[in-house]
């Protein structure tokens, strides 16, 4: 059986009306189908009383990116700039359902502002525009940008923490990444290791210390060139195989069961 893979919305105004829609990139659909192997689900923003039943029907997730920020009061800093876009209904979602799925062991795997909400959902906080900070680097690509490749092309290099996952399955000290975001890790979570940062000192990748499952998050976007980058392939290689394994536990606990 393919394994059934949650994939976190947005609350985002369409049409004439300018309607609420939950809504997630077709580029978190394609990957799952695609290299991850499972069926996606659509996890609407919903709330937090249905975190649970949720989880119960999921054997991996996947966080997604958003240009909307995490909800500084999440995290006891400032409020935003004006015009900086915010997804309460998001965040009231997602901030518990990563806290529910690291304690229930079912795989993680946190993109961009997954990454930002993982820290803050684990108690860490975020600088809001890290552009406007000393010696740091713009990280974000103008939203007017519309050649794909360029807005989503690598941007620049990370180096790797040795003998950590990303270094394996690298094989490398330093990788490209593309750079789509704003915020960063400010003070990272009590449980989440760095294990990748930017030449600025951004932290690009993180890992919850003794997790059940795979749980991670990387502050760039392998979904968007998995079909030409091994490594963002092998990302979700490796969270797919946390994934089924996570289906045979399931499984195998239901067949105990029947017995
Ligand atoms: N808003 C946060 C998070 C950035 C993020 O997830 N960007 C992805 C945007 C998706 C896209 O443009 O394709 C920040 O600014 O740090």
């Amino acid at each position: 059986m393919r394994p059934m893979i949650g994939i976190s919305c947005c609350v985002k105004a369409f049409g004439t009306f300018n309607t609420p829609n939950h809504a997630a990139s077709d580029s978190y659909v394609k990957v799952v189908m695609g290299p991850v192997g499972g069926i996606p689900a659509l996890i609407p923003c919903a709330g937090p009383d249905c975190v649970d039943d949720v989880l119960a029907r999921l054997d991996g997730l996947i966080m997604t990116g958003s240009r909307s920020n995490v909800w500084p009061e999440y995290y006891g800093g400032p409020p935003h700039l004006e015009g900086t876009p915010e997804d309460h209904q998001r965040d009231a979602t997602t901030l518990p359902l990563i806290r529910a799925a690291i304690a229930k062991g079912i795989p993680l795997l946190a993109i961009c502002r997954g990454m930002q909400e993982l820290n803050v959902a684990l108690g860490g906080s975020l600088d809001q525009r890290i552009q406007d900070l000393d010696g740091r680097m713009d990280h974000s690509t103008p939203s007017d940008q519309h050649i794909p490749l360029v807005r989503t092309g690598k941007a620049h290099g990370v180096r790797l923490k040795p003998n950590t996952l990303l270094a394996r399955l690298s094989n490398a000290e330093s990788i490209p990444v593309n750079s789509l975001h704003n915020q960063g890790v400010q003070k990272l979570a009590p449980s989440l290791v760095a294990e990748a940062w930017a030449p600025d000192g951004t932290v690009e990748a993180v890992r919850v210390e003794g997790a059940k499952a795979f749980a991670m998050g990387v502050q760039w976007h392998p979904e968007y060139d998995w079909d030409r980058d091994a490594l963002s392939r092998s990302i979700f290689e490796v969270f797919a195989e946390a994934c089924r394994a996570h289906v045979d536990a399931r499984d195998g606990r239901k067949l105990q069961a029947a017995e």
